[in-house]
């Protein structure tokens, strides 16, 4: 009998006959379907799962006690409990790579939005404003040969910091626990502390993953410290940033502007004060939401958990140390 799965996000039809080639599917459109009863019952006998979003942690792990492996179609695993699942001994598998030079197109087009304030501008041309030659008042800031300040310099912060040396000249600093060789060699990047970051840089792009420590590392302290001309982007995940100081800085003129992808509650709530600021651009979290990686990702997730219940894992798992006692 072929193993049984939860299917928990839409994906292509194809990739979904692929699973179906090795396991029985039960497909909903999330952890909170219509029909919570038949996703209790799949649970209950699955020994996989798949897709995006949802928390899941020792109670939800309580539900599914054959599971073996779970594979995210995100490379952040933010929203899963590592040591309930290590406890469960579950695999966790994710999407790394394919992503990554698509999330760094996004920041820059933040980086570009917000400068050149696009949004905003276009808006006013939209709205009929745009009635003779234009004056300083529709002006932006220039974003080449500025300073480029990145945290998280992993797979997508390297990208950027690529990005940005090459196509706009920028000087690119970065704060991390260790140098990163190929960001200083290839792209002349400066490891400094994250106080000098904040002074020096006129582009701050977090890209950082969403951890005990990165929790709101961002925060009113920080943003006092970042120049007043400075320019925030979060791409990473929103709680990095504390969005109530985040909020307060940009009323207050403590920072120039903010482009965001990311927020601590998404959807972002239709009240927040974000959405009244022009210095402000806001996007639904579409950092790797192209229909080419997007696609990218469905896939990869697709062989990942193939590979982790057919015991032939060689890449993109996150607790590698439960494959050897688990599989
Ligand atoms: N907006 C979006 O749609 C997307 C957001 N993301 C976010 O971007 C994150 C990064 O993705 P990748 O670059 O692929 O991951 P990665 O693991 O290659 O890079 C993350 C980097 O952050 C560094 N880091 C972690 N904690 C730190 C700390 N306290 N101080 C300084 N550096 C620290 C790590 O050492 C690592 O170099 C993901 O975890 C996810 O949260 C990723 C994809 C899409
Ligand atoms: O992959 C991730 O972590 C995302 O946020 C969506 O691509």
């Amino acid at each position: 009998m072929k193993p049984s799965i939860v299917l928990y996000r839409s994906i292509p039809a194809n990739l979904r006959e692929r699973l179906e080639q090795h396991f029985t599917v039960h497909a909903f459109d999330s952890l909170t379907p219509e029909n919570p009863v038949a996703l209790q019952q799949a649970l209950w006998q699955a020994e996989g799962l798949i897709g995006s979003g949802g928390q899941i942690d020792e109670a939800f792990l309580r539900q599914a006690p054959k599971l073996r492996a779970a594979s995210t179609i995100s490379v952040g695993y933010d929203n899963f409990d590592v040591d309930a699942l290590n406890a469960h001994n579950v695999v966790l598998m994710h999407t790394p790579t394919v992503l990554t030079e698509t999330v760094a197109d996004t920041l820059m087009s933040l980086v570009l939005a917000t400068a050149r304030r696009v949004v905003e501008v276009a808006e006013r041309v939209k709205a009929g404003e745009w009635q003779e030659s234009i004056g300083p008042e529709w002006y932006g800031v220039d974003v080449h040969h500025k300073t480029m300040g990145i945290l998280g310099m992993g797979r997508i912060g390297l990208a950027l910091a690529q990005r940005a040396h090459f196509g706009f000249g920028m000087p690119v600093l970065y704060n991390a626990r260790s140098v990163h060789q190929a960001a200083e060699q290839r792209f002349n990047a400066r490891r400094c502390d994250l106080d000098t970051l904040l002074a020096e840089s006129d582009f701050i792009c977090i890209v950082l993953p969403l951890t005990d420590e990165t929790f709101h590392m961002i925060g009113r302290e920080q943003l006092a410290k970042m120049k007043k001309s400075g320019i925030l982007i979060n791409a990473g995940r929103g709680p990095v940033v504390d969005e109530a100081a985040l909020i307060e800085a940009l009323q207050n003129g403590t920072i120039h502007a903010a482009g965001l992808d990311v927020f601590e509650q998404e959807p972002l709530p239709v009240h927040s004060p974000l959405l009244n600021m022009p210095n402000v651009v806001a996007l639904p979290h579409i950092g790797s939401a192209t229909h080419e990686t997007r696609y990218g990702m469905a896939e990869c997730a697709v062989d990942n958990l193939i590979a982790a219940l057919t015991g032939t894992v060689k890449e993109n798992c996150v607790n590698p140390q439960i494959l050897k006692t688990s599989l």
